[in-house]
């Protein structure tokens, strides 16, 4: 048979609560490095709508871009974009519109209108200060929908 102290049982009990609070840490940290995720890098809401306004007016002012959009309600788009931008970067948002096939399907989008318009983005980060590394890790999402957006 075991004996164990009143003493003995408070340690335990500690012990056992400093586990426990040991293990709630460790949860804590995965649950901290979990909601850093690029979209509150980009500023979340008011990050991203930011970023987006600036990488309109970028576009609106290149001739080589602007003809693209002659026919487009600009504030859907926005809105689009936003939602769009918030997905790739892991928020949790409903992207409302089309596929990036189908959204740029026929529009004849060549590879120096892509760089032009990655350009535009770029610039767009830069203008609401957006670190290199956040830059980089946004384009890199972006970068593969490149197959769906050019040339059909
Ligand atoms: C990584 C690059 C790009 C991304 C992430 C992107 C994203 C989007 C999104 C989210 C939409 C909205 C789709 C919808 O409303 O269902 C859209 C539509 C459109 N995009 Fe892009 N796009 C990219 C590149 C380009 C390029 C290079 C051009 C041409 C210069 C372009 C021209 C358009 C046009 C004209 C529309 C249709 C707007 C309308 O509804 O009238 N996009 N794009």
């Amino acid at each position: 048979m075991v004996f164990i102290s009143r003493g003995n049982l408070i340690m335990l009990t500690s012990r056992f609560s400093l586990i426990s609070l040991l293990g709630l840490l460790l949860l804590c940290s995965g649950c901290a490095a979990k909601s850093d995720s690029l979209y509150q890098q980009l500023g979340s809401h008011n990050g991203v709508s930011q970023i987006t306004d600036s990488f309109l007016q970028n576009l609106a002012k290149d001739p080589l871009i602007a003809h693209h959009f002659e026919q487009t309600d600009i504030h859907v788009f926005r809105q689009r974009l936003i939602e769009h931008l918030c997905v790739v970067s892991g928020g949790d948002c409903v992207y409302k519109g089309e596929s990036m096939f189908d959204s740029h399907v026929g529009l004849h989008i060549s590879q120096a209108d892509f760089d032009a318009v990655v350009g535009h983005l770029i610039d767009a980060l830069k203008q609401q200060h957006i670190p290199i590394a956040t830059r980089n890790a946004l384009l890199a999402k972006l970068a593969p929908m490149y197959q769906d957006i050019t040339y059909h």
